[in-house]
């Protein structure tokens, strides 16, 4: 247990109409009832909230009017005794009240202090926490929902059976080792040994598959609109984000700087990137010009292609092409209001496999196409119940592949017919690495860097 008493603004900075202080530690009580005028806060119920008004104590000065809510170890956050005071949320109001409470006791918490005591004093174990900070950033529903599973525990049980496992059979070894006269005990260790690190095996690879799913529904599946300038880019853009963002007019060259939204499509969280057109100016498209989309490109785990309906193709759309050959690409035939002039065999012959969607964005028509378009793409076909446990997490992932990689080498030397003591160890580096997931075998220095991520007040 910490023995200090922290406290920080746990509410955004800026003006609101309430702003709360948080304290936590063994002090926290009656810190605030030193500096409470109203009722004797160690006196109340926990977590109960009482109104009163804050004076520093030295000068009897009045320092705010607030709502100051107790709750005591252990049933709180942090599982440490926790006052929360409400007060105005100005910010001369609010960072008043941190002083009074840090000039009478309290320390001043760093980023994520909060949660990494809830961490410290067994709450919740390394990825729930983690996923308490993912929470925070969620830029879309389903990244909020993969989130919240995690901080329900979902993931962390799941690493933790396939610990269990582990060590079932690295404890079968060891009555082995301690009984080597059985022969039958050692037939059944390596059978046991075996079936299980296949098992775990198996496990892992499937949580690694929902990674990939996983990190896109966190961050969004990062969309470039690409396409020679005028085509309707930005067009294409307000009209998925169902808002005016981005600047449209009939100059073509309207859009200068990359443009960035996070929009839900038929649930798949996009975060599309409005670029601005290639231009035609002769040695800006060469290398500028391409230069920079091929970067917006290289980066975009999907591009949406928009091609004019009634112009012809160019070099510049050639050229367009040729770079998002190998990338997930759609095709956005807009303007089809327009006379035709594009040629459509030659567009359907340059597209290769990608789909071909046709749009006028101006009379709104074709946009349920390529939304579903999207939503094939994303889900490949099959959607998911949202009841999956997905792996979202880099350093996870990061995790899951090394275990992954322990138990090969545990199998391979199990083919091998090696002594089960040498599988051994590649099994207990398998659970030790996994242990590192939840939070169970991490050092000092990884969990302060970690917990240094989150927010101030958190
Ligand atoms: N005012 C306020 N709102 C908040 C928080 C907070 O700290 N303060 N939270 C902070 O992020 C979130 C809520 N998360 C919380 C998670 C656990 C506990 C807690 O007390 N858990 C106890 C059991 C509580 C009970 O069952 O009565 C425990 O697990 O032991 C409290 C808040 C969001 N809203
Ligand atoms: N006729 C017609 N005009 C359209 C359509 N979609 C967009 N436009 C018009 O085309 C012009 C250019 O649209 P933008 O969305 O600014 O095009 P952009 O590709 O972002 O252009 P840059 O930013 O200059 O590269 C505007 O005048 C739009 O109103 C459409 O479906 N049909
Ligand atoms: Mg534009």
């Amino acid at each position: 247990m910490e023995t200090d008493t922290i406290s920080a603004i746990s509410t955004p900075m800026g003006e609101g109409a309430i702003a709360i202080v948080r304290l936590s530690g063994p002090e926290a009580v009656e810190i605030a009832s030193g500096i409470f005028k109203g009722k004797d806060l160690n006196e109340v119920d926990s977590h109960t909230i009482h109104y009163g008004k804050l004076v520093d104590p030295r000068t009897d000065e009045l320092v705010e009017e607030v709502m100051v809510s107790v709750m005591r170890a252990p049933k709180t956050f942090t599982r440490e005794d926790i006052v929360e005071i409400n007060c105005h949320g100005g910010m001369v109001s609010v960072n008043r009240v941190l002083e009074l409470v840090l000039g009478n006791g309290a320390r001043m918490a760093e980023p994520g202090e909060f949660t990494k005591r809830a961490f410290m004093n067994g709450r919740i174990d390394l990825s729930q926490a983690e996923a308490v900070m993912d929470l925070i950033r969620a830029k879309t529903d389903r990244a909020m929902n993969v989130a919240m599973k995690q901080i329900d525990g979902r993931l962390s049980k799941m690493i933790q059976d396939l610990r269990q496992d582990l060590l079932q059979s690295l404890a079968s070894v060891e009555v082995n080792i301690d009984y080597p006269e059985y022969d039958d005990v050692e037939e059944m260790t390596n059978e046991l040994m075996l079936t299980n690190t296949k098992k775990v095996h198996a496990e892992i690879e499937r949580l690694l598959q929902t990674a990939q799913q996983g990190k896109i529904l966190r961050e969004g599946l990062g969309t470039a609109i690409v396409g020679r300038p005028n085509v309707g880019k930005s067009s294409l853009m307000n009209t998925l984000v169902h808002e005016n963002k981005a600047i449209v007019t009939d100059v073509p060259g309207t859009t200068r700087d990359v443009i960035e939204e996070y929009v839900n499509v038929r649930g798949v969280p996009l975060r599309l990137i409005d670029t601005a057109g290639i231009r035609e100016t002769e040695d800006l498209v060469e290398k500028i010009g391409v230069e920079r989309s091929r970067q917006v490109l290289k980066e975009a785990d999907l591009i949406l292609l928009v091609m004019n309906y009634g112009d012809e193709i160019t070099e510049e759309d050639e050229k367009l092409f040729e770079i998002v050959r190998d990338l997930d690409t759609i095709i956005i035939l807009n303007k089809t209001d327009l006379q035709k002039k594009i040629n459509t065999e030659r567009l359907r012959e340059i597209a290769g496999d990608a789909p071909i969607v046709s749009t006028s964005l101006i009379k709104e028509e074709g946009i349920d196409e390529l939304e579903d378009s999207i939503k094939d793409i994303f889900f490949e076909g099959e959607l998911d119940t949202g009841d999956m446990t997905y792996v979202s997490n880099v350093r996870h992932i990061q995790l899951l592949n090394q275990a992954k990689s322990a138990l090969e080498d545990a199998m391979n030397s199990m083919e091998m017919g090696m002594p089960i003591d040498l599988v051994q160890i590649d099994v207990t580096r398998t659970w030790e690495i996994l242990g590192e997931i939840v939070g169970d075998t991490v050092g000092d220095s990884l969990i302060d860097q970690l917990f240094s991520q989150f927010c101030l007040g958190k």
